[in-house]
């Protein structure tokens, strides 16, 4: 391939000159070396220098760096190893050990009649195995092959050698024999003299149970297994390599073929957690999303569960490192660590709190305060549980408000009632316009909330403009942390009438309510963009992923490019319930399963210890109390907007600024257009109808010409008619 050189072009006085000083240079690269040895010279890109002694080198020396020439970046490994670092591990390792000496005690302790029975079986066969050995020895039997063999053989001086050699040994054996049972006699006497009965009873126990013992045969032991170690094969560079080679990706086959790279292995595959973990330089162009994609197949290579094989891509080392984990256990069926949180605790949202246990078998936890959070996976897999799980969580800080929609409808949610201040199950009407009204409370809490902040940051209370331990605890200031979990909450943003302005207050709390303390949580089964509006899914600060079917749902839950990052919750089995990536905040994306077991009843439990700690709080309000939200009437009556518009904008007036409509909205009903502060709220009130503001120009009260946010009338009398032609038409 021939390409033309860059040329800059030159000023048209210097056209000539230029022309001579052009030159193509050759990068001195391999690959270029490479195309000189075959005789084809090649023409790249080059730059115009002025000296050939300058022309860039593309592969350039190691840079040197300023500083200590002994100081080397490198990662160090950690002294202690994670079980004996972390406390937790420590905990659950030092646990096990106390928990598995007692069992063996115990086990042994009951069987001992049993033992003692087997010992006294096998006494005689061990006295004649004791003394058979020893007259072996004493005889020196093990010598009698090689002599027998000198004998066949006829050779008389190595014959002789041999049988003089046996005769002295035996010489010596019978009078070590006979020296040692002299003693042992005395002793026998003198222990019986002075020993007290005890320690006779004990020796002559001991001495027929070590007779006993050596009469078992090898395959029948006295002692019964206490413990049956389940035997998990290793995992070996050898097992890993075959595993891959497996896979059917061409990059990899092409490594291990005769004469390939192969892949590396940067540390040794050693123990992490419940199970091993191998590093993995996979070869070149390989990517751990590719092994990723094929978790089945590398699971089947290494002839293990699907749940005990996670591979994950090192996004701390370069883009070919893989992490390999391969679980002892199935992650699914694995035991988990008792949740701290399933009897009851009092809990600060202002702390992070355990959400799930990772691969390993650890606890994940997660800060609610300041973040929004978005769930999403196919249907049963676990959304609901995540949701509750964390309603849960935020229902045992006794400050936190609670606002709980199961637009699904079926009562998963219905735990909470007792702690939660509004409360809405199902997707009709009247549940729609409650949570409608409710949003638009919320709205204007975030709005007053926002001020407040303001107004505190400038008296140096909120020094990082939002709201602290501190400000949530003071009852006057109303800054507790609220949290709004919406299981399925697609229904509210497909919804015909309210979807837009659902969309626009969540899109608006996702976005400012977490540094004012307001969390919310939305959870969808169907990730898509109409599910999980893209304002929202771009904001969202925390995402929990479990098992979706494509990229696009992927990206929209844990954020665009997790997929190609090798963030893939695609790669989950249908059988991994519970089990989902978590995003955090600024943290990388880890796999998760949330608290096992936390059904219906065991969250009643949780939800009854949270009422308790309110009850003693006194922060039980709405629908926990039994009070009946106060609907918005704004909300059930007819919207009557585009009618108001017309009726207080004359015909002659063809552009209004929105801040003059709104002033006679005002007028004309003032309970209805009170909630109308600012030009935004029109145009917000707009857009749901489908109309939009746009710059209008228009004098200001004093005569001043300028351009503002404003309506044009005949895109309102328009969409009445167009609307008026639908409504007769039925
Ligand atoms: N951490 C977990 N460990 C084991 N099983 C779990 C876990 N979390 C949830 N499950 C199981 O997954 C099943 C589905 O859970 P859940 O109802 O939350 O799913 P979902 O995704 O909300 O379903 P749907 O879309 O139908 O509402 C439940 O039967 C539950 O027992």
């Amino acid at each position: 391939m021939t390409e033309q050189p860059h040329i800059p072009k030159p000023d048209d006085d210097n056209e000539h000159q230029a022309e001579e000083q052009a030159r193509v240079l050759r990068f001195p690269s391999e690959r270029l070396n490479d195309d000189q040895a075959t005789g084809e010279p090649q023409v790249i890109d080059g730059e115009l220098v002025d000296d050939a002694d300058q022309a860039p080198q593309v592969d350039q020396a190691a840079a040197t760096e300023s500083g200590s020439g002994l100081v080397r970046h490198e990662k160090r490994e950690p002294v202690l190893p994670k079980w004996a670092s972390d406390v937790d591990e420590f905990r659950e390792t030092a646990k096990w050990a106390v928990g598995y000496a007692g069992h063996t005690l115990a086990f042994h302790t009951v069987r001992c009649p049993v033992y003692m029975g087997r010992i006294l079986l096998r006494v005689p066969q061990g006295t004649l195995r004791l003394l058979g050995g020893f007259l072996r020895w004493v005889t020196d039997a093990e010598g009698r092959p090689v002599r027998s063999d000198a004998a066949h053989r006829a050779d008389a001086a190595e014959y002789l050698r041999l049988s003089g050699q046996r005769d002295n040994r035996v010489r010596g054996r019978v009078y070590t024999t006979v020296g040692l049972g002299a003693a042992a006699l005395a002793a026998f006497f003198l222990g019986r003299a002075m020993l007290p009965e005890l320690v006779q009873y004990a020796i002559v126990a001991g001495a027929l149970g070590a007779v006993g013992w050596l009469g078992a045969p090898a395959d029948q032991p006295i002692a019964s297994r206490a413990v049956e170690a389940t035997k998990v094969p290793k995992l070996t560079s050898n097992a890993v390599e075959i595993a891959l080679s497996a896979l059917g990706i061409s990059g990899i086959n092409q490594a291990m073929a005769k004469g390939g790279e192969g892949v590396g292995f940067p540390k040794p595959i050693s123990r992490d957690g419940k199970g091993w973990r191998a590093d993995v330089d996979l070869p070149h162009g390989v990517t751990p999303g590719d092994i990723m994609d094929r978790r089945e197949k590398l699971a089947s290579g290494l002839r293990r569960p699907l749940g005990c094989v996670w591979p994950e891509a090192d996004n701390g080392e370069h883009a070919g490192r893989l992490i390999l984990w391969v679980g002892d256990q199935d992650m699914r069926k694995a035991k988990q660590p008792a949740w701290t949180l399933r009897k009851g605790v009092r809990v600060d949202l202002f702390q992070p709190q355990p959400f799930g246990t990772d691969q390993r078998g650890r606890w994940v936890d997660l800060r609610l305060m300041f973040t929004s959070v978005a769930i999403g996976a196919i249907p049963r897999m676990g959304k609901t549980f995540a949701l509750r799980e964390l309603l849960l969580i935020a229902a045992l800080d006794p400050r936190a408000e609670l606002h709980t929609y199961d637009l699904k409808g079926t009562g998963d949610l219905d735990p909470l009632e007792k702690v939660t201040h509004a409360h809405g199950v199902g997707d009709e009407d009247e549940e729609i316009e409650k949570a409608i009204s409710d949003l638009r409370k919320l709205r204007d809490e975030l709005r007053r909330r926002a001020k407040l902040i303001r107004d505190l940051a400038k008296q140096g209370l909120a020094p990082e403009n939002k709201v602290t331990p501190e400000l949530a605890g003071k009852k006057s200031l109303g800054l507790h942390p609220i949290v709004i979990g919406v299981d399925e909450c697609q229904v509210w943003f497909e919804h015909p009438d309210h979807g837009e302005e659902f969309e626009a207050i969540c899109t608006d709390l996702v976005k400012r309510g977490p540094a004012l303390g307001i969390i919310i949580m939305l959870a969808t089964q169907r990730p898509d963009a109409k599910s999980l509006p893209t304002g929202i899914s771009a904001n969202v600060s925390t995402r929990f992923c479990l098992k979706v079917q494509g990229q696009t749902e992927n990206d929209m839950v844990l954020g665009t490019s997790k997929y190609k990052q090798g963030v893939r919750a695609t790669t989950f089995a249908w059988a991994d319930k519970g089990i989902g990536y978590l995003v955090g905040e600024g943290s990388d994306a880890q796999i998760v399963r949330t608290v096992a077991g936390l059904d219906g009843p065991a969250s009643e439990k949780v939800a009854a210890y949270a009422r308790t700690l309110r009850e003693q709080a006194g922060t039980l309000t709405g629908h926990a109390i039994g009070e009946t939200p106060e609907v918005d009437d704004s909300v059930s009556k007819k919207d009557t907007l585009l009618e108001d518009i017309l009726a207080v904008v004359g015909g002659t007036e063809k552009k209004v600024w929105n801040e003059r409509v709104i002033a006679r909205l005002y007028e004309l009903k003032p309970e209805v257009y009170g909630t109308y502060t600012e030009s935004a709220d029109l145009t917000a009130a707009l857009k749901r109808h489908g109309i939009r503001t746009g710059q209008v120009w228009g004098t200001t009260d004093d005569g001043k010409g300028a351009s503002r946010i404003g309506i044009t009338r005949a895109d309102i009398t328009k969409e009445v008619a167009e609307r008026n032609r639908r409504d007769s038409a039925g």
